[in-house]
């Protein structure tokens, strides 16, 4: 099954996940591959799809954000998932940081059918004032590859199961059974 990754990321630090979930997803036996947002016209072409994005004051990247509202009504027809990438610190690790606000928001309109939280990275030079300063005490990265590996495997898992059930009818919803 082709699945395609795609994210929404300022520094950097969100690609990187992209780009190590395609592989980890590969490792599993998906055919994975990742996508600016601004490079993929049609998504009719993937089994599945995953959209990341970084979290700035708790919102997740625009190009992230445009992507959901571009595509959703076929995000709507295949299983799609979302992760979010930012907290400076281990809290994430666990796997049980739920979605802000407005990512679940995103979720409730393509009906995704999960969600996972990776801490983010921040480099000590990073420019913009914000950032600059948000480095002095949380510069460091927090990307986490086991529970990335983790993750991957729950998804082909997950995948797995849809293609033992066969192709949804046309024009249905995903039914991935969590
Ligand atoms: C100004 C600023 C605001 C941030 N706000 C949040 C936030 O609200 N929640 C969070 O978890 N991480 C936050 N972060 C951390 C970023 O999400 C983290 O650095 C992430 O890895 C950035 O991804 P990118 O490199 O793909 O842009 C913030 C970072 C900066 C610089």
């Amino acid at each position: 099954m082709r699945v395609l990754v795609t994210y929404g990321s300022k520094r950097g630090g969100t690609e990187g996940i992209a780009r190590w979930l395609a592989q980890a997803l590969r490792d599993e036996g998906l055919d994975a591959e990742v996508a600016a947002p601004q490079d993929v016209g049609d998504v009719s072409g993937y089994g599945a799809v995953i959209v990341g994005g970084s979290l700035y004051a708790n919102r997740w990247h625009r190009d992230a954000r445009r992507f959901v509202h571009r595509h959703a009504r076929r995000l709507r027809e295949r299983p799609t998932w979302f992760f979010s990438s930012g907290p400076l610190d281990a809290s994430a690790s666990d796997g049980d940081l739920p979605p802000t606000p407005q990512v679940r928001a995103l979720m409730e309109q393509v009906h995704a059918s999960g969600h996972m939280t990776f801490g983010g990275r921040l480099e000590a030079d990073a420019r913009g004032f914000l950032a600059r300063s948000m480095a002095r005490e949380h510069a460091g990265d927090w990307r986490d590859l086991e529970q990335l590996r983790r993750w991957a495997a729950s998804l082909a898992e997950a995948l797995a199961l849809v293609g033992d059930l066969g192709p949804a009818p046309r024009g249905s919803e995903s039914h991935v059974p969590f």
